[in-house]
This record gives structure tokens, sequence and C-alpha cells, in this order.
């Protein structure tokens, strides 16, 4: 099976090479300098010569704070771009696996977002992932749009590695406390994606089609998740680092974040008998592969 992804050295795109390997899957990444998202038929002659059975759509425009300001190139990247893979996945009858976001949601909903729940999205960076949502959608129905959210994994940019990188210099930092969420491992996410993408090459039921939600069980804080962060760091032989929490108001960033942006997963499970690893299961194997293993209690 060939699976062509998007993203060179982006978290989910490495997690999914990184896994498809072991796995003896044919993983084709294309990314930037080969094809630039912002001028989405640069993606046209690469689709067509790589000949694949299914695509994964991984890249996308994700600082979301610079989105704020750089909105119209975050609209090609996350919305024009997707929909004209979606319309190439079309003409070549091939399913599309599209990574969404959990920002689509406006984030004053007491309960975990459901797929059934409307998006509202309160950022620039969620408005342009809702808009490639649409336009697959509208493209075909051979479609499985995943919406994850708060992202980490020993590559590229991400939470874990940002907390990592100001232990180093800090005994405190400060984080919000008031944002609630899912975090969710990309080799995680990549293991669903491969186990998706096998099933709707082979089979054409429309009942595994569609927007699903796919995040690490449990749920917390970006304050509790960094005190996390720090008591695993600590267990790996780094100093301790307080984590101070705070208020989104004490915080203040261009983008607006929804306060509550927990996705329940039952829809996935129900379909595809996939449930994620619990996000601290994740982050013990994110913690060893980046710092390595926990130290011999002493006792
Ligand atoms: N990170 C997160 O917390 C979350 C991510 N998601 C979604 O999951 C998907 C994967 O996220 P993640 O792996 O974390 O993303 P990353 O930011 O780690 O990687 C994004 C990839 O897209 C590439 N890219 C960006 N702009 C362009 C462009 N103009 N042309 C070609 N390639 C480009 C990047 O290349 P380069 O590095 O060279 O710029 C990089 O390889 C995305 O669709 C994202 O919206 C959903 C919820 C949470
Ligand atoms: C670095 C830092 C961040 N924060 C806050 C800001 C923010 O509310 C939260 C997380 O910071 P980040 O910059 O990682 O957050 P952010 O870039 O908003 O993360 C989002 O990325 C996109 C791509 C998604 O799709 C989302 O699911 C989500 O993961 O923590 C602190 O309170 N203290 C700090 O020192
Ligand atoms: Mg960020």
């Amino acid at each position: 099976m060939r699976i062509l992804v998007t993203g060179k050295e982006g978290q989910v795109d490495t997690s999914l090479q990184v896994l498809g390997q072991k796995l003896g899957l044919e993983i084709i990444r294309i990314g930037l300098p080969e094809i630039d998202l912002s001028q989405p038929e640069s993606l046209e002659p690469p689709v067509r010569e790589a000949r694949p059975d299914v695509i994964i759509s991984s890249a996308a425009y994700t600082a979301v704070d610079k989105a704020e300001t750089e909105t119209e190139l975050a609209q090609k990247i996350n919305g024009d771009a997707p929909g004209v893979l979606a319309r190439l996945a079309a003409e070549l009858d091939i399913p599309i696996l599209h990574l969404s976001t959990d920002y689509v949601f406006a984030g004053d909903k007491a309960d975990a977002y459901t797929e059934a729940d409307m998006p509202a999205p309160v950022s620039v960076y969620g408005k342009t992932k809702l808009s490639g949502e649409t336009q697959i959608r509208a493209a075909t129905d051979n479609h499985v749009i995943l919406r994850t959210a708060w992202v980490y994994s020993p590559y590229g940019n991400n939470f874990v590695k940002t907390m990592l990188r100001l232990g180093e210099t800090r005994d405190e930092v400060s984080v919000v406390a008031d944002q609630h969420g899912c975090p969710t491992y990309a080799l995680e996410i990549a293991r669903a994606l491969l186990a998706i993408a096998q099933q709707v090459v082979i089979d054409r039921d429309p009942t595994i089609r569609g927007t699903f939600h796919l995040t690490g069980q449990g749920e917390t804080t970006w304050a509790e998740f960094a005190t996390a962060i720090f008591k695993g760091a600590e267990k790996r032989g780094r100093k301790p680092v307080r984590v101070n929490p705070i208020t989104t108001a004490d915080y203040p960033t261009p983008a607006k974040r929804p306060a509550n942006s927990r996705l329940n997963g039952d829809k996935l499970d129900d379909t595809f008998g996939l449930r994620l690893d619990p996000w601290p299961t994740s982050l013990d194997d994110c913690l060893d592969r980046l710092i390595g293993p926990k130290e011999e209690d002493p006792s």
C-alpha cells in the first residue's frame, strides 16, 4: 500500500514515517521545497506521480498566533490546499484522510465536544482549519476528517519541548490553568491513521467515512500538563521546575483559544474500535525518547 503524506518535518508526518517504516508500509512524504501548499496547484504533479492508494493530509499552518496576521497565507495552506488535495483524491478515486483541530470549536460547552456539535472557531487558525474541512466535504465523500488536539511528540515543535526548554533556565514557569483539553501523542495519531487508512482502502462502506474525534484518553489543563512534564523530567534526572497556575487573562496572546476544547472519542471507538492510550502513558514514552529512561528509585 502506497500512502502519500503531506508534510516532511512536522510532528504527525514524521510519526507516520517512523511507524510506517516499522510496519513495512510505503510512506511517501511531500513538502517544502518541492511543493508549497500556499500554491495548492503545486500539489498536482507529485501526487499524480506517486500514484498513491490513499492520501493523508497532515501539513498545515500551525502557528496559531501568527495566523491572526498572516490570514491569507493560513487560509491558502489550511483551507484551500486540502480542497485541492481532496479534488485530486476524487479524480484518482482514492480515499483522503485529513487532520483537523479542536480549535474549530468556540470552547463554551460544558462537556466534551462530539462530532454533532456545531463548530464556531474563535481564531483565524480555527477558521482556516474549518474551511479545510468544508472544502474536503464538498470535494469528495470518500474522506475521513479526524479532529485532534494539543499534539506533542519527540519531533517538530510542541508544548512538551517548549516546557523542557524553558525548564532548563527557569525554576518556575507560569502556565494557564483555565483552558481544558486532551493532549494527544503524534505517534498514537499515526497508529490510528495507518489503521484507518488500511481499512478505507479495502472497504467502500460509507459508515467508515465522515468526521471523527481523535485524542489521547483523559483530559487536563495546560498547567496540569506542564506539571506532569516537569515531574516526568525530574524522574529522568532534570532539576525540579514549579508551575505557577495563571488565568488566560494573565497570559495575553494575539489569538483567542477555547476555554474547553475537550473532544469526545466515542464515535471513533464505535466505528473503528480505536482508542488512543491515556495521555500520561504517552507522555512517558515521549519523555523516554526526548530525555531517556527514568532513573532507578534509590530505595
Ligand atoms: N500541533 C497541534 O497541536 C495540532 C495539530 N493539528 C493538526 O494536525 C496536523 C499535523 O500537525 P503537526 O504535525 O503538529 O504540524 P507541524 O506544525 O508539526 O507540521 C506541519 C507540517 O506542514 C508543513 N507545512 C507548513 N506550511 C507548508 C507549506 N506552505 N507547504 C508545504 N508544507 C508546509 C510543515 O513544513 P515546515 O516545517 O517546513 O514548515 C510541516 O512539515 C495539522 O493539520 C494540524 O492542523 C490538530 C490539532 C492540534
Ligand atoms: C509557552 C507557554 C504557553 N502558555 C499557554 C499558551 C496557550 O494557552 C497554551 C499552549 O501553548 P501553545 O503555544 O502550545 O498552544 P497552541 O499553539 O494554541 O496549541 C494549539 O496548536 C494548534 C496547532 C492546535 O490545533 C491546538 O490543538 C493546540 O495544540 O499554554 C502558558 O501559559 N505559558 C507558557 O510559558
Ligand atoms: Mg503553538
